[in-house]
């Protein structure tokens, strides 16, 4: 366990009601308000290296320029603390994370509504156009590091600090780290870090707000490249261009070919939402959809969602109502509210 949690002390009495909320792979969460300006935030404690002297002066440089990202749906930093050795970062507070909401709507059987999916996604696309314009990668989207407020604004977590680490196996606290949003080209080794990789991941999220269930759910690398390959099709030179030559890549992998029917059934996406998660899931990075191209696809004509953005609270009610009112009852079929 980490012995460095003391942030009351660092922190000078800046800060009070600190609560932990989270781990996650570079260090620990604590909800907290400020005292001068009574507002509430997220202070994200980061681990230094024990045989590092302090924090390197790159990843000072990096997180610096997160604090020059301003958009709505990118979660804000208001500050940088370095005491003691550790450094803390300082978010606004949102209420809940899409892992914690999937997680309610999960055991009630039922999917998340048509609306929010389309205004979350289009919420995510924006904040990844605007980041990616600039050249900054997210390269660790997932659902944990999504967050949901409660008037329904989606807002991105940690832009940027993945940037100055390798893909690490393991968390802060030593539990493994997700590989379900993770692209094939890094699985399969290339170290080619480019803004598709994070289109990868969103195309995972897609599917998976839209069916409540995570796409490839694999449990660790080569389970994670078959679980893609079952539904996409194993690579091969002649969809995947220069493939062979990536250092894990296999000629003895296992054939399948492209499943258009197992990724329906699997995203529960139909029409013009299967086609954007399809071009989203295209093996080049280069082929692949970028941010700014899927904000033009047809899918989003209908953009009823941006006049009258769903709230969560509303939906968050819904699911409460649902689950105590078929709690007595067996399970049904998979519907909407
Ligand atoms: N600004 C914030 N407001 C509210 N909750 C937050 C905020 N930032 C993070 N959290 C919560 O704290 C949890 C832990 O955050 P953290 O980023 O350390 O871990 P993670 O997202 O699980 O993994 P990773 O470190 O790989 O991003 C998040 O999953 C989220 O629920
Ligand atoms: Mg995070």
């Amino acid at each position: 366990m980490p012995t460095d949690l003391a942030p009351e002390q660092d922190l000078s009495g800046r800060f009070r009601s600190l609560r932990r909320i989270g781990e996650g792979t570079y260090g620990v969460v604590f909800k907290a308000i400020h005292v001068r300006d009574n507002v509430k935030c997220a202070l994200k404690m980061i681990r230094t290296d024990r045989d590092e002297e302090g924090i390197p002066s790159t990843c000072l440089r990096e997180i610096s320029c997160i604090k020059d990202l301003q958009h709505d749906n990118i979660v804000t930093l208001f500050d940088i603390i370095y005491a003691n050795s550790k450094l803390y970062m300082v978010f606004e507070f949102i209420d809940r994370d899409l892992k914690n909401l999937m997680e309610m709507l999960e055991p009630t059987g039922r999917m998340l509504p048509k609306e929010y999916v389309k205004s979350f996604m289009w919420q995510l696309l924006s904040a990844l156009s605007y980041c990616h314009l600039r050249r900054i990668v997210h390269r660790d989207l997932k659902p944990q590091n999504i967050l949901v407020s409660d008037s329904g604004v989606v807002k991105i977590a940690d832009f940027g600090l993945a940037r100055n680490f390798s893909f690490p196996s393991r968390n802060y606290t030593h539990e493994v780290v997700t590989l379900w949003y993770r692209p094939p080209e890094i699985l399969l080794g290339s170290q080619r870090y480019s803004t598709s990789l994070d289109m990868w991941s969103l195309g995972c999220i897609f599917a998976e707000i839209a069916s409540t269930k995570p796409l490839f759910p694999g449990e660790c690398e080569i389970s994670q490249l078959f679980k893609i390959f079952e539904i996409v099709g194993t690579p091969n030179n002649k969809n995947w261009p220069g493939v062979a030559d990536l250092p894990h890549y296999k000629a003895v992998f296992p054939q399948w070919s492209f499943d258009l029917n197992k990724l329906e059934e699997m995203s529960c996406l139909t029409g013009h939402g299967l086609d954007v998660l399809q071009e989203i899931l295209r093996y080049p990075p280069e082929r692949r959809l970028t941010a700014k191209g899927a904000l033009s696809h047809r899918y989003f004509l209908q953009n009823e969602f941006t006049q009258n953005r769903p709230t969560v609270t509303e939906l968050i009610k819904q699911i409460r109502m649902h689950s105590r009112a078929s709690s007595s009852s067996s399970r049904q079929e998979k519907s909407t509210f």
